[in-house]
């Protein structure tokens, strides 16, 4: 493809994420997926370049949008790459939009217009050069007072590729070497030892150590609330969002294939997923349901395990603010209405979990999100509605070594600014012996 038909690819990509969003429709990487089965044509530099383009316009979205608007300009995806492309100063717009050979068509006159408009505009609000949604400035300002420009500078930045070590099958002496026996340059992550940190961006999904289940792509946050969990050989364990078994195969490597992981999840593709990777991974200690949202057949299927789990995990359905780095359009989908909706879902599996635990027991609840609202606001409504139950600090289990801003917290927050890792948040409940 010749770079201006790449730059047409982009706009119609753009233009699909712009309708996703609006009709809450696939995610952005979902469309692109899509989009490259479409054009079998496109090499494999072809679609690197693509998807960087398209994750370009993702990352300054907030900014363009504010943009064209204040350029009084319909949004669109052919307007966000013209108002992207004259924010670069030395943009040769007539070289790339020629209409010849899949390029763009070339600009009319309004869009020239707004071409040297764009330059002009500004200056853009904090906030919203920072790619944060208005609605959400003064809950992240709560949750990151001075550190909040830092911090939105790191959720726009480029996420780590980070693995997990599948004990199961190896270790991470061997990964390492097998790692750089394919030229990856790679390190212990920086809380886990047993976690690896990949440079750069290569392709791992044709390595045989994916292939073979030596390591799975886990971010470190997500290992951390893991090992939060505590869990550990002959236990019994509930993971009531299992999805497509991230930490569900990191409890059963923990639990070296001994007791049991039920795992239960509403989605049976993902839960196939699991089943595939359980293989792949040599999980033996899990079993895998899928369950109904709600009613009688849901309460019966989770009755066996009333009042009997060692652990309860509820890695909860949430906005996943904190890996706007991976999914930068995540920020522009959720709504004061969606949020709400989720912490209701959040509320019910707290109050169902708990129902599971054994007197003695631990609830373990995690979110990848960053705002308190799903975070520490829902722990609070737990323990005012279930005083039996006695939020642990996590220090207990973590030890020393993962210290956070707010030493009088006893939940953990990890966020990219701080940590390096995605936004996390992680509560140990134990529930009163009787
Ligand atoms: C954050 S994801 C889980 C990720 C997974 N634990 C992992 O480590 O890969 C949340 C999951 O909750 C599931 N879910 C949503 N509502 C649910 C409900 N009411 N009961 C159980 N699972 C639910 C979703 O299908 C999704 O897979």
């Amino acid at each position: 493809m010749i770079p201006a038909a790449r730059t047409q690819a982009v706009i119609e990509i753009i233009s699909d994420i712009e309708a996703a969003l609006r009709d809450n429709g696939a995610a952005a990487d979902v469309i692109l997926r899509q989009a490259f089965a479409a054009r079998r044509y496109a090499g494999s530099k072809d679609r690197a370049a693509i998807s960087d383009g398209v994750y370009a316009i993702l990352r300054s979205r907030g900014a363009l949008v504010w943009l064209l608007e204040a350029a009084q300009a319909v949004v669109t995806g052919r307007h966000l790459m013209i108002a992207h492309l004259a924010r670069t100063a030395d943009t040769d717009f007539a070289a790339i939009f020629t209409g010849q050979g899949h390029a763009p068509l070339p600009l009319d006159d309004e869009e020239t217009a707004l071409a040297a408009q764009i330059p002009a505009l500004g200056p853009i609000p904090e906030a919203i050069a920072l790619e944060c949604p208005a609605w959400l400035e003064e809950p992240l300002r709560q949750r990151f007072g001075e550190s909040f420009a830092a911090e939105l500078t790191a959720l726009q930045g480029r996420a780590p590729l980070t693995l997990r070590v599948n004990s199961l099958r190896t270790n991470v002496e061997a990964t390492l070497k097998a790692l750089a026996a394919e030229n990856i340059t790679a390190t212990r992550g920086r809380y886990l030892p047993d976690s690896i940190l990949v440079e750069g961006a290569p392709r791992l999904d044709t390595l045989s150590l994916i292939r073979d289940g030596w390591v799975e792509v886990q971010d470190e946050a997500s290992q951390i609330g893991v090992r939060l969990v505590d869990a550990r050989p002959k236990l019994q364990v509930a993971d009531l969002c299992a999805g497509a078994g991230g930490k569900t195969l990191a409890l059963a490597a923990a639990m070296k294939n001994t007791g049991q992981v039920h795992a239960f999840d509403t989605d049976s593709r993902r839960l196939g997923n699991l089943r595939d990777r359980m293989r792949r991974a040599d999980a033996r200690n899990i079993q895998a349901h899928q369950l109904p949202m709600g009613g009688e057949g849901r309460a019966t299927q989770l009755k066996p395990l009333l009042g009997g789990m060692d652990r309860v995990v509820l890695d909860v359905p949430c906005s996943g603010s904190g890996t706007w780095r991976r999914s930068p359009e995540l920020r522009w989908r959720l709504t004061p209405e969606r949020l709400d909706e989720l912490t209701r879902v959040q509320d019910a599996l707290l109050d169902e979990g708990a129902s599971l635990v054994k007197p003695g027991g631990h609830l373990v609840y995690m979110t990848c999100s960053l705002l308190a609202a799903e975070n520490d606001d829902r722990i609070a409504a737990f323990l005012s509605r279930r005083p039996d139950f006695l939020l642990l600090d996590y220090r207990s289990i973590w030890g020393e070594g993962l210290e956070q801003k707010d030493n009088a917290l006893k939940t953990l927050s990890l966020s990219p600014g701080q940590n390096g890792t995605d936004g996390f948040f992680v509560a140990v409940l134990a529930v009163l012996a009787k």
